[in-house]
C-alpha cells in the first residue's frame, strides 16, 4: 500500500478518460487507483452534471425539506426498509452506534424502463405531490449520476487489470440510491442527545459514492495515520469514494474511507446543509467474493463470499433501517 499521506483529496478530470488522448486514460487510471489505493476518495470535475440540473434539484429538496414534519411524513413507509420516500429525523445511525444522526432524507430509486425483469425486485419511487417539480429533476440528476458512475467503473477496471466493461452488465439497472440530505438546523443543542453529529463516522454500503455539494463545511475523512481531513470540493466537482461492497471485493486493495459529518460550530447551530450522494449498487445477484488477482501471501482473502443483495440486507439491519 502506498504510504503518501494526502493533505486533501486529489482532483481529476474525467474527461481525460472519456474523451482523453491514449496517455491521458491512462494517467487518469493510474492516478485514481493511486487514491483509491490510499485515502479512497477523488474528486472530479466533467463529470455531465450541469449547473443547472444542481440548482433545480436542490431547489426541490429545499421545498420538500421546508415542509413541515406531519406533511413530510405522509412519504414515510417503513416496511420500505428506508429505501424509498421519506427517512425522518434521526432514524439512521450508522453501524456500531445506537445515537441518531441529526439528518432527514429521501430516497429515489432505479427506474427500470427496458422491460428488465428486475423491475419486481425494486419498489416504486415515491414522489411528493408538493413538489411535483422533483419527479423529472430526481431522475435526470440519477441518470447523469449513473452514467458518470459506470465510466469510473470502467476506469477502476483498468486498475485492477480487469476488462473495461467488467461492471457494465453488474451495474445495468443496479439498485443504486439518490439520497438528497437535510441535516436540520440545530436550535437547542441541549435537546439532542449529547453525542448526536450530523453524520457519525462510517464507511458507505455500496459500490462507490458520488456527492453532489459535498463543498460545504463538515464533511472529513480519516486519513490512514488517523487524522481527520476536511474535503474541499470545488463547485463543479463531485467527490467520489470507494464504498464497502468495492473494498470487499478488491480485498480491500480500494480503500472504503471512514468519513463523517460534523456539527457546526456553535454560531452556526441553527443553520441548515444539504448534501446529494449518489450511491451506486450492482444489482443484488452480484458476486462480491474477493477477486482472486486481488488475494496472495501478502494479501490472505479477509472476507466471506457473499452477493450484493445478502451484503446490503446485513447493512441495513445494522443501521437501524431494516428492524430485525
Ligand atoms: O453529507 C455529506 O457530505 C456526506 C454524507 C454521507 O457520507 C452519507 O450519507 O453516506
Ligand atoms: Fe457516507
Amino acid at each position: 500500500m502506498s504510504s503518501i499521506l494526502y493533505d486533501e483529496v486529489p482532483s481529476l478530470d474525467l474527461a481525460h478518460f472519456t474523451n482523453g488522448s491514449p496517455e491521458q486514460k491512462e494517467a487518469f487510471v493510474q492516478d485514481l487507483g493511486a487514491a483509491y489505493n490510499n485515502i479512497g476518495f477523488v474528486a472530479i470535475k466533467n463529470h455531465g452534471l450541469t449547473n443547472e440540473m444542481t440548482e433545480k434539484l436542490y431547489a426541490a429538496i429545499q421545498k420538500f425539506f421546508a415542509l413541515p414534519d406531519e406533511v413530510k411524513q405522509k412519504y414515510e413507509v417503513p416496511e420500505l426498509a428506508g429505501q424509498r420516500g421519506y427517512i425522518g429525523k434521526g432514524k439512521e445511525h450508522a453501524k456500531g452506534r445506537s445515537t441518531g444522526d441529526l439528518k432527514e432524507f429521501y430516497h429515489i430509486g432505479q427506474e427500470v424502463t427496458d422491460g428488465d425483469p428486475i423491475k419486481n425486485e425494486y419498489p416504486d419511487n415515491i414522489w411528493p405531490e408538493e413538489v411535483p417539480e422533483m419527479e423529472a429533476i430526481g431522475k435526470e440528476v440519477y441518470k447523469t449520476l449513473e452514467n458518470a458512475g459506470v465510466k469510473m467503473l470502467q476506469a477502476i477496471a483498468l486498475y485492477l487489470g480487469l476488462d473495461e466493461h467488467y461492471f457494465d452488465q453488474k451495474v445495468h439497472n443496479g439498485n443504486s440510491i439518490l439520497r438528497p440530505i437535510h441535516y436540520f438546523p440545530i436550535e437547542n443543542p441541549d435537546a439532542v442527545p449529547a453525542d448526536a453529529v450530523r453524520a457519525a463516522e462510517h464507511g458507505d454500503i455500496n459500490l462507490i459514492t458520488l456527492l453532489m455539494g459535498a463543498s460545504a463545511d463538515g464533511l472529513q475523512v480519516l486519513r490512514n495515520d488517523g487524522k481527520w481531513i476536511p474535503i474541499t470540493a470545488l463547485p463543479d466537482q463531485l467527490v467520489v469514494n470507494v464504498g464497502d461492497m468495492l473494498s470487499r471485493h478488491t480485498n480491500n486493495k480500494l480503500k472504503s474511507t471512514i468519513h463523517r459529518v460534523v456539527n457546526p460550530p456553535k454560531d452556526k447551530m441553527g443553520t441548515s446543509r444539504y448534501s446529494i450522494p449518489f450511491f451506486m449498487h450492482p444489482r443484488s445477484e452480484m458476486d462480491l467474493t474477493c477477486l482472486e488477482s486481488c488475494i496472495d501471501d501478502a494479501h490472505p482473502k479477509l472476507y466471506d463470499d457473499i452477493t450484493a443483495g445478502e451484503f446490503l440486507e446485513q447493512r441495513l439491519a445494522e443501521i437501524g433501517l431494516r428492524k430485525k
